[in-house]
């Protein structure tokens, strides 16, 4: 099966965004957290020339917004872990699409719903609130078989 590949770093440098490139990758993270907005703009226009996708990543209104102002942004991941305290609120996404969803859905962004998700009831809820796509690590990481673990995500049996 052909799957997409994501480099899950942290950029910060126009490098990493080659390198990702040089070893498969098929889209890169960018956390507005971290990047200004000029830096978000240039390194979303070299994804573009690269012919990779730029998951933007926000936590707050306020990053939402700046992400939003800008042109060509595809896919927004809502993240529901703070990155100053570690602590997951998975009500963040509600709350930021029930503030901006009418316009993300206006631009035809996706958005991916990250962090804290465990159970099938996890990805409902954040699906329920507008999210196309998860972005999960750990509930996966620690399972033995991950096909069958991202099936019971999605609250599906997988017949052996
Ligand atoms: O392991 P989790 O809770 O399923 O989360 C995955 C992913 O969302 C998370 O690793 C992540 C996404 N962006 C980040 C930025 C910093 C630290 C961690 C992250």
């Amino acid at each position: 099966m052909q799957c997409p590949l994501l480099c899950k770093e942290f950029v910060i440098d126009i490098w990493q965004i080659y390198y990702a490139r040089s070893k498969g990758a098929d889209a890169i993270l960018l956390i507005a957290a971290v990047l200004p907005d000029l830096d978000m703009k240039y390194m979303l226009r070299i994804c573009k020339n690269l012919g990779m996708t730029a998951l933007i990543e926000v936590h707050d209104e306020k990053e939402l917004d700046r992400v939003l102002r800008i042109d060509g942004v595809e896919l927004i991941g809502i993240n529901n872990r703070s990155l100053e305290t570690f602590v997951v609120d998975t009500s963040n996404t509600r709350m930021l699409m029930e503030k901006r969803g009418d316009i993300i859905k206006e631009k035809g962004i996706l958005v991916v719903g990250e962090s804290g998700l465990f159970t099938p009831d996890d990805v409902a809820y954040v699906h329920s609130a507008g999210v196309s796509a998860v972005l999960v690590g750990e509930s996966l990481i620690k399972e033995e078989d991950p096909g069958r673990a991202i099936a019971g995500l999605f609250g599906k049996e997988l017949l052996s």
